[in-house]
């Protein structure tokens, strides 16, 4: 068993401490006969400051990595951590606040309000927690994103790459440590999703942010810094600095060996 992590890459200080660990992460569902186990004993560090995308062939566990690293689901063994905090041991209201505090998600489907407006949108979990947003940040998060313009129309009134760049600036607005971003191209045309994912880069590059991304598009892993590929409930594998070819190589090698075994 070994621990994937990006915190070897360029650019990275040795030893900074990463925006979310696992170890022995162990999720089963059911018992008995029906018993599947989705993750198996996963080791995993996501390095801060980096885009990570997670891969794999449907029903290998991407989701359920991501949502017990997100806190959003409980594990049947083992430990995660996000930041410093050993989520495992929080009690549910600790995890709930954790989570509001530290985490954002961007979702395949964009889940936005349609009667508020742009920036009515990227606030509304600040507002709804009682947070004041840090003004300073937040436009700086609205003009990497180029929504400046957009900030007074509705959801509605927004192509589908807009919205989801909207989707990604409420994730970035409380500054969250780790944002998860599952599948977050899945609804876009091939140049909507090259720009919301440019703007998932830009958000690691300029801003500092961590994103952690699911996905089953070579093109859209090949933004990322490291992929992480998963089968059975397992890391199996790891490509730094991924391109769509190389990534694409790797998973017919996966399939291969699937139809072998
Ligand atoms: N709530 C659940 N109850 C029972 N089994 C589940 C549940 N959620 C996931 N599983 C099982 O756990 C395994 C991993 O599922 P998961 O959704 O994490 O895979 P995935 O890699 O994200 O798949 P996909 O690419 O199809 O979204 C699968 O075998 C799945 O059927």
């Amino acid at each position: 068993m070994s621990t994937w992590t990006a915190a070897d890459t360029e650019g990275i200080e040795a030893g900074a401490e990463p925006a979310a660990r696992a170890t022995a992460l162990t999720k089963s569902y059911g018992t008995g006969e029906t018993r599947v186990v989705a993750l198996d004993a996963v080791d995993v560090e996501i390095a801060r400051g980096r885009f990570t995308a997670v891969m794999g062939p449907s029903g290998s566990g991407k989701s359920t990595l991501m949502h017990c690293l997100a806190g959003l689901d409980s594990v049947t063994s083992g430990q995660v951590w996000i930041g410093e905090t050993e989520i495992t041991r929080l009690a549910e209201r600790e995890l709930t606040r954790l989570r509001r505090d530290q985490v954002g998600f961007v979702f395949q489907a964009f889940n936005l309000l349609p009667t508020l407006t742009a920036a009515e949108n990227i606030t509304l979990p600040m507002d709804i927690a009682g947070r004041r947003p840090d003004a300073e940040w937040v436009d700086r998060v609205i003009d990497t994103l180029g929504l400046r313009d957009r900030l007074g129309h509705r959801p509605a009134q927004l192509s589908g790459g807009q919205q989801q760049r909207v989707a990604c600036a409420r994730a970035l607005a409380s500054r969250p440590q780790l944002i998860f971003a599952d599948e977050p191209t899945g609804n876009l045309d091939s140049q909507a999703g090259a720009e919301v994912l440019g703007f998932l880069r830009e958000a690691v590059d300029a801003l500092g942010q961590t994103v952690v991304m699911v996905t089953h598009d070579p093109g859209a892993a090949a933004w990322s810094d490291l992929v992480l590929f998963l089968g059975d409930g397992r890391i199996v594998d790891e490509m730094h600095e991924p391109t769509a070819e190389g990534v694409l190589e790797r998973l017919k090698r996966f399939d291969a060996l699937r139809k072998q075994g």
